[in-house]
């Protein structure tokens, strides 16, 4: 198993292959955990197709991806970032805004894969449909004094629609839910999905990467480690002190202080506010946070694709703990959620134990709020 990100940050790679025409290997600049995993699963590709001397354009990338709040603040990274992944052949941009000079500018970029535009609700079908990816991170982001919660009320409804037009179309697409509070967002997506009859737990994932972003990129910082071998879980969900990193657990194996541990938990947990407060009122994170998306996106895509050493952190539906949505390190095969890696929580220190059972309580209020909205709206419509 190998759960370090060596190569995500430092292999840009990938922009280079899919404009270089005589490039005769791939090598992805997110989400690879090494040059030769995804060589090794070009060459498969390039077998499956009947390539013999394969180079970037002869290998079709063949997965459709669709976002939908392509135009806002995440979704125009994300979206550039994408465009420049080699496994993606249509990259669909929903928007109830602007998307049409995003789809433009972007369709502009020298990628193989093609760039579609839909705006308003009667576009949302054609966007959707054979897709196999759709990231979601459509709604409104905080301002200072606001919690993620905050956003309930405009963001429940935002999601349900949107998740209601993917179960009518897609199906059996990944289903990533970046919309705050994701702690809520999520349970909503899968009872829309359950009333809809297509509720798949394995295919439907809160996308909590930029935890384990912030956590990997402050951990490095402080203990003076080489960047792209640091690697912390981070369980739980996504707010406030639901945001639990398990330090003990970070690889390479590495020791903290007790303050060391109670200062960098508090600045993980806390690291989405110190941005929106950096930002004065002009939103939260965008750019990390498409990183991060990016990353689950590719990540994805090599499961899908059939590469089988693809681990994240991630939102899921889950029998790790009693609480029935959390997050925690899985692997990601085909079918989606491969297995839940329970081992992480065993072993804990007593800091994370404690900080454990005190997530329990806010985590599981968030998960039914969001459960009873979505069943509320289904009775009263
Ligand atoms: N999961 C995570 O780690 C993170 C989640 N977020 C969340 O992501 C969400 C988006 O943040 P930003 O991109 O900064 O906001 P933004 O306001 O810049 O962009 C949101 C986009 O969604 C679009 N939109 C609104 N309603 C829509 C609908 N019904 N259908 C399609 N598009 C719709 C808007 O037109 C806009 O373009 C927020 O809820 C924010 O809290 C932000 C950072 C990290
Ligand atoms: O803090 C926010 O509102 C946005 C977010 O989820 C994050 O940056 O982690």
């Amino acid at each position: 198993m190998n759960f370090n990100t060596r190569s995500r940050l430092n292999d840009f790679n990938g922009l280079k292959a899919v404009a270089s025409v005589n490039h005769n290997s791939r090598s992805s600049f997110l989400g690879k955990e090494n040059t030769a995993a995804f060589q090794k699963s070009f060459t498969r590709r390039a077998q499956n197709q009947n390539v013999t001397s394969p180079n970037a354009f002869q290998v079709q990338a063949s997965f459709k991806v669709a976002i939908l709040g392509a135009a806002g603040g995440i979704g125009q990274p994300l979206a550039l970032l994408v465009k420049m992944s080699p496994l993606v052949s249509d990259l669909h941009l929903y928007d109830i805004a602007n998307v049409k000079g995003v789809a433009a500018d972007l369709s502009h970029c020298n990628t193989p894969s093609r760039v579609r535009d839909f705006t308003g609700n009667d576009e949302l079908s054609n966007c959707l449909k054979d897709v196999d990816v759709v990231v979601i991170p459509a709604g409104v982001p905080r301002k200072p004094g606001m919690t993620r919660d905050d956003l309930f009320n405009i963001n429940a409804s935002i999601v349900k629609t949107l998740v209601e037009a993917v179960a009518d179309n897609c199906p059996d697409a990944f289903i990533h839910v970046i919309s705050n509070p994701v702690n809520s967002t999520v349970p909503i997506a899968a009872e829309v999905l359950k009333q809809k009859g297509v509720y798949n737990p394995k295919k439907l994932f809160g996308i909590t990467t930029l935890d384990v972003v912030r956590a990997n990129t402050f951990v490095a910082q402080k203990k003076n480690l080489k960047l792209i071998d640091v690697d912390v879980p981070v369980i739980g969900g996504h707010a406030g002190i639901t945001i639990l990193p398990l330090l003990s657990k970070t690889k390479p194996s590495v020791t903290f202080t007790d303050e060391e541990v109670q200062d960098l938990t508090v600045r993980i947990q806390n690291a989405g506010t110190e941005v929106v407060e950096a930002k004065a009122g002009a939103g939260s994170a965008t750019l990390s946070m498409a990183y991060a998306a990016a990353r689950f996106v590719e990540s994805s895509l090599r499961a899908l694709d059939g590469d089988t050493d693809v681990y994240e952190c991630s939102f899921v539906q889950s029998d790790l703990t009693e609480v029935p949505f959390f997050a925690s390190r899985i692997k990601l095969g085909k079918q989606g959620v491969e297995a839940v890696i329970s081992s992480d929580l065993q072993g804990l220190t007593e800091y994370e134990q404690k900080a454990l059972e005190a997530l329990k309580p806010e985590l599981k209020g968030s998960i039914e709020k969001g459960v009873a909205f979505a069943n509320k709206q289904t009775v009263s419509s």
